[in-house]
């Protein structure tokens, strides 16, 4: 049937290898020579996956030529180069973004069309890389695509998980996590470096030489293998890498006579281990996961990419003689949160142990070399590790660690004496009797040359909170670089209605890589032309939007409804709970109305989406508590017109870049301080939805940018809250009656018998662990019911609305991640572009 009318098309078409095909025909042709040449599956089988593999292969043949020259010409103009270390990447998919990038999807898409195929259909087959968490790991990612965008010489470095994060299935119990096998059968980008290869060590004891230096020796020793994937850049031939490293035993290590003895296990015991490594993603966003694995993958991580680093610029030298000194001068280490900070002591033993350099001269680069990111100021989120597992594991790094914190609290006692007593808390060891550990975060301030925060309010609370008295020791060492997104991903690729609007109305589509270009779009926000564009732009993706969420969950929404989304990781800070007690009580109000009254309501779809850490139960709960009130207004015949209630599973980069454009109104709601940044909050803005949302980490500024009419905001500000949990603490706290009716009608079964007093609990009480309402639901739900009433009087304006939107996109450069990398290069890493001929 249609799979042989699939090979009689292919058969017709050309066998020719041209790995640098332009011309739709010879693509087909080269499709058609990867699908004979490059075989994974049965021959004269070509159903969509293996349409996919071979569009895929001949993408990267594309890419290959580019990437080489890349590679060639960093190595022959030898610049400073930056390396960005990260535990994680949310790459999610890759075609569309490469032929994207590549300014070849026209072509592709008519090449595959002459093979029976939408380009659509194809690039749906692909799975996701989802090496990531959340906001951390995607912003890793549009870092890499902005850094190759602006040509600069920059490399990612991360680990080649074997499992991402978990698959969320949604069952009558609620979330259930399945393992996300993403290398099940092969990935298509990445290419393998077997002459890419370190020694990682684990545990072992320290040598003292007779001259006096160490030397780490025994324990075991595990192989970095490394994995590049290409990272092309928009509208220029520079494709730089993400270098992932894999764990693998070294052959000699398979022990051969226990096998022979039957001993299996035992013979293959190194080469399970060396699997583990990287087997997993943890998966706690913005938690720690103090478990012995999670720190192995870090210093595998670490190890692997200065090993790396240092044997690069030693090539680049061409043989003459090494000049230490001159390192910083080439080398810049970005450290992506904590999670990489042992290549502090790590480039420390590399330097002194390795290279025979003294602690004076190690330090001085170690310290000119590396810059730390702070993500979130979550105590429960900031790395300690236990000094007795470090001891086991790393002994040398604990030697270099303890002298780090000796010689940084001399330093206090001598510069700084006013500072004495508050020693305890900077010094870099926690040496308490319970449980002595190593402070991660402050390894890193004392030991890197720049600290940054990801967004302008974050950065102030950084500096005036949690490391405000290093502010007294290095006063210029603090920075603010607000995060950003790619507009590539994030708009023209995931949105082309609404960006081929976008370049009518500007008269060039030079604001793909220009962002703030899209500020000439006001001066048109009130032309009903642009206007009727922009709805019915909106409307398409609405559709589709539609179209996904009634194949994923089998609820049908109506696209007239306003479209209300929130989706981002499930926790307690980001107030999901708010989101759906405002679902409650709208519901409750709904069914106590009279139809006429109803049908002067805004009919409202409120879709949440999000997956919750697997052992983080009141999280979990949250995620249920969606699901059943979904259930029961969905299926309620009064109400169901007039309100929807969703939660979209499985929420990841694909899946957002459904639901963004399609969206309406976005829920940034967190308890203000708290989130440090986000950044779902600039996808949206940019795709003309808007904002519902506290003055808290980059919606301040996003608020600022498309100016505060267009943003609905309530809710308590981040100075103001230490003093409303004071009065909590107090019981001066008064609720809201709309809050308390909320809560009832959950309590009263009018959702199933689900008991959710010990997620309700946490709202209630004065203090207490889980309790005493700590992320004040309460005290902001009036200020949030009100703003959403305003919402819901804004939409019955529809040009008023539309106007908003359009502003919403117009006010939204800022946020590119081209501006972000383009200041970190200039005011951290110090690097310049370095574009191929
Ligand atoms: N764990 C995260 O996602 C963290 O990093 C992101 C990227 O800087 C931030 O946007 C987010 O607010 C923060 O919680």
């Amino acid at each position: 049937g249609r799979a042989t009318d699939r090979v009689q098309i292919l058969e017709k078409i050309p066998l020719v290898a041209n790995p640098q095909a332009k011309e739709p025909a010879e693509i087909a042709s080269n499709i058609k020579y990867h699908a004979h040449y490059s075989p994974h599956f049965s021959p004269y089988k070509f159903e969509p996956e293996q349409a996919f593999y071979a569009t895929a292969e001949s993408v990267r043949d594309q890419l290959i030529k580019q990437w080489n020259d890349t590679y060639s010409h960093y190595h022959k103009v030898n610049p400073k180069q930056t390396y960005y270390l990260s535990m994680e990447y949310l790459q999610g998919r890759a075609l569309t973004n490469s032929v994207g990038n590549l300014d070849v999807q026209d072509a592709y898409a008519n090449a595959l069309k002459q093979l029976g195929y939408a380009l659509e259909e194809i690039t749906e087959q692909e799975k996701d890389a989802a090496l990531g968490n959340g906001g951390l790991g995607r912003l890793a990612s549009c870092f890499l695509d902005s850094m190759a965008t602006l040509s600069l010489p920059a490399w990612g470095y991360g680990l080649r998980y074997r499992y991402g994060l978990f698959k969320q299935l949604m069952t009558k119990t609620g979330q259930e996590e399945i393992a996300e096998d993403w290398l099940e059968k092969f990935s298509p980008w990445e290419i393998p470096r077997h002459d890419v290869v370190f020694p990682i060590r684990f545990f072992g004891q320290v040598e003292v030489n007779p001259n006096g230096s160490r030397k780490w020796v025994g324990g075991e020793v595990i192989q970095a293998v490394a994995y590049d994937v290409p990272i092309p850049g928009y509208k220029t031939k520079n494709t730089n890498s993400l270098r992932l490293w894999e764990a693998k035993a070294r052959a000699e290590d398979f022990n051969l006579f226990e096998f022979n003895d039957g001993k299996y296990e035992s013979a293959a015991l190194i080469h399970s281990r060396a699997q583990q490594i990287c087997a997993v993603l943890y998966p706690g966003d913005a938690t720690e996961d103090g478990k012995l694995l999670r720190l192995k993958q870090q210093y595998f991580l670490c190890s692997a990419s200065l090993q790396d680093i240092i044997t690069r610029f030693k090539e680049r030298l061409g043989g003459k003689d090494i000049q230490w000194l001159e390192f910083p001068s080439k080398v810049a280490v970005q450290l992506n949160d904590t999670h990489p900070t042992l290549s502090i002591p790590e480039l420390m033993r590399l330097l002194m142990d390795d290279e025979g350099l003294g602690w004076d001269e190690a330090w001085d680069i170690t310290n000119r070399t590396i810059a730390y990111t702070n993500h979130t100021v979550l105590p429960e989120a900031l790395e300690k590790w236990s000094q007795a597992v470090m001891w086991k594991l790393l002994p040398r790094h604990m030697e270099i660690i303890e002298e780090v914190d000796k010689r940084f609290i001399i330093m206090i006692q001598s510069t700084k004496p006013e500072l004495e007593g508050k020693i305890s808390d900077l010094r870099v060891l926690d040496n308490n009797p319970q449980k002595p550990v190593v402070r991660m975060a402050n390894l890193c301030v004392v030991s890197a040359h720049t600290v940054n925060g990801v967004a302008q309010l974050h950065s102030d609370i950084l500096k005036a909170e949690l490391f405000s008295d290093y502010v007294k020791v290095w006063p210029t060492k603090f920075q603010n670089k607000t995060n950003g997104i790619t507009p590539r991903r994030w708009l023209r690729f995931c949105n082309p209605e609404l960006s081929r609007i976008i370049t009518k109305w500007l008269k060039t589509d030079q604001w793909v890589n220009d962002l703030d270009l899209l500020v000439n779009l006001r001066q048109f926000a009130d032309s009903s032309e642009l206007q009727a564009e922009w709805e019915s732009a909106k409307l398409a993706s609405k559709q589709r939007l539609a179209n996904y969420v009634l194949q994923v969950t089998g609820v049908s929404i109506d696209p007239k409804s306003l479209f209300d989304i929130q989706i981002k990781r499930i926790h307690e800070y980001k107030r999901q709970l708010m989101n759906i007690l405002g679902a409650v009580y709208r519901y409750k109000k709904l069914k106590e109305m009279s139809p006429e009254e109803r049908k002067k309501t805004t009919p409202r779809t409120i879709m949440i989406g999000g997956k919750a850490f697997a052992t983080y139960t009141n999280a979990k709960r949250i995620v249920k508590l969606v699901s059943d009130v979904g259930a029961v207004v969905n299926t309620d015949p009064e109400v169901n017109d007039f309100l929807k209630v969703v939660f979209v599973p499985n929420y990841n980069v694909s899946v957002a870049e459904v639901l963004i454009p399609g969206s309406e109104l976005s829920q940034h709601i967190s308890t203000a301080g708290m989130e440090a940044s986000g950044t779902s909050n600039m996808k949206f803005a940019l795709n003309g939805c808007l904002i519902i949302g506290t003055l808290d980490g980059a919606n301040v500024e996003i608020r600022e940018e498309i100016g505060q009419d267009n943003f609905f905001l309530f809710g308590a500000t981040a100075d103001e809250v230490p003093r409303l949990r004071k009065e909590r603490e107090q019981g001066l706290f008064k609720p809201d009656p709309r809050f308390e009716e909320a809560k009832q009608f959950i309590k009263s079964g009018a959702f199933g018998n689900y008991d959710y007093s010990p997620l309700l609990d946490s709202l209630e009480g004065n203090s207490g662990f889980g309790r005493g309402d700590y992320f004040l639901v309460g005290y902001d739900f009036p200020s949030y019911m009100d703003a959403q009433a305003r919402v819901d009087e804004a939409y019955k304006d529809r040009k008023k609305w539309t106007k908003m939107s359009i502003l919403s996109t117009a006010g939204s450069g800022k946020f590119s991640s081209d501006r972000t990398i383009g200041q970190y290069a200039k005011e951290i890493w110090k690097i310049n572009e370095c574009r191929l001929p």
